[in-house]
């Protein structure tokens, strides 16, 4: 029994749950009052009052302090009236926690001191415990208090987009050594995934009993894998990953970018919903995933950079694209970029409740 169950008679569920949200409906693909919106990296530097509580904290210490975490989930659906928050963290996170020397360099991303490349250096990948990340339960209890009815999406990285930056030892644009493994030394390659799917599990897994009412995993890089390599060498750390989580009965989102020609095999690696960028049409990919699957996304980032007019015409092509889907939950294709107007966000929510509203 968890938090997010249907409300019955126990004492637990005298409290509002998010149960009969918007966002939670349009998951499980049942009929919405509106379209629910959210935006990845909803939280963060677009926000004023992220800098403002952000100063002076790096990155990672910041995803270490409940307190912290609870206020900057809280600031985007306060300013925006989004319908979810999402967990304030980072998909290197259970990597930190685990004892993985990494950092996160500002303006660059997750930088990993020691890549990992070798047999040996499996061994560094231990299993994480709830222990180890007892601030993502503390902050966690907190918010869905606060959340009421709205709800909290959990995240975890995907085991391919991590094994990006602990094999590349930071970003990387062609993902060469991650690639030479994977073709070079396929049994390295599979237990270094099967060992990544292991901690995203258990990190799922604390967030989800701690309150999160649905997960999205992010394979934010897997869009660089051909279709055959996906299928025989990440799909199955995948699979993995959402088949753990799958008895829980909590929405399960995968999410990546340029993934045109995966968009089947990301649903059919267990997602019920599937994220789509900007560049394939939601009734496009709609097509591409197949029935039983609710879809999320797709306006470009940058078109909120394009003024009001041109923001209005292209979420509404978005909406028409979506007409007719099993279910929808409105996103941007990959996250507010930093330089954002925050005000143009708070618009596009309002927008697309207005448009859709039932
Ligand atoms: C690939 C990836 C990472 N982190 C994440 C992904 C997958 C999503 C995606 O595809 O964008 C996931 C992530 N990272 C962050 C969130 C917070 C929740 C939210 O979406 O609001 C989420 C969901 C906070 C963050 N994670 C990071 C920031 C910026 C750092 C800061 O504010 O100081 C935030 C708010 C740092 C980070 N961490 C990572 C990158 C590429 C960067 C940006 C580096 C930079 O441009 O400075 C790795």
């Amino acid at each position: 029994m968890s938090v997010n169950d249907r409300p019955s008679g126990s004492p637990a569920s005298q409290q509002p749950k998010p149960y009969e949200s918007a966002f939670l409906k349009a998951c499980r693909r049942e009929p919405v009052p509106h379209t629910p919106v959210w935006f990845m990296r909803q939280a963060g530097r677009s926000l004023p009052e992220y800098l403002k509580v952000r100063e002076g904290v790096a990155m990672l210490d910041s995803c270490m302090r409940p307190e912290l975490v609870k206020e900057i989930t809280l600031q985007p659906v306060r300013r925006h009236k989004v319908d979810a928050a999402i967990y304030f963290s980072d998909i290197v996170v259970p990597l930190k926690a685990i004892g993985i020397d990494l950092d996160i360099k500002p303006g660059i991303g997750p930088v990993v001191a020691e890549p990992i490349r070798t047999r040996a250096d499996l061994a560094r990948l231990r299993d994480l415990t709830p222990e180890d990340v007892w601030y993502v339960t503390e902050a966690i209890g907190m918010l869905t208090e606060e959340l009421g009815t709205t709800p909290l999406i959990g995240f975890a990285g995907a085991p391919f987009t991590l094994a990006s930056y602990l094999v590349e030892g930071g970003p990387s644009r062609n993902h060469e050594h991650t690639k030479a493994l994977m073709y070079g030394d396929p049994q390295l390659w599979a237990d270094l995934l099967d060992r990544l799917a292991e901690i995203t599990s258990a990190f799922l897994k604390v967030q989800i009993e701690a309150g999160a009412s649905a997960v999205q995993l992010f394979d934010s890089w897997v869009g660089a894998l051909a279709p055959a390599d996906y299928r025989r060498s990440v799909m199955p750390a995948s699979a993995k990953v959402f088949s753990s989580v799958a008895s829980y009965g909590v929405p399960r989102i995968h999410f990546g970018v340029g993934t045109g020609e995966l968009l089947g095999l990301l649903g059919e690696a267990g997602a019920d919903v599937v994220g789509v960028d900007w560049r394939v049409p939601l009734d496009e990919a709609a097509r591409r995933v197949g029935p039983g699957k609710a879809l999320q996304g797709n306006l470009d980032p940058a078109v909120l950079f394009a003024g009001p007019e041109a923001i209005e015409a292209k979420t509404a092509e978005v909406l028409a694209a979506a007409e007719g889907l099993e279910g929808h939950v409105f996103n941007l294709g990959h996250g507010v970029l930093p330089t954002t107007d925050p005000d143009t966000l708070t618009r596009l929510v309002a927008s697309v409740h207005e448009r859709t509203a039932r």
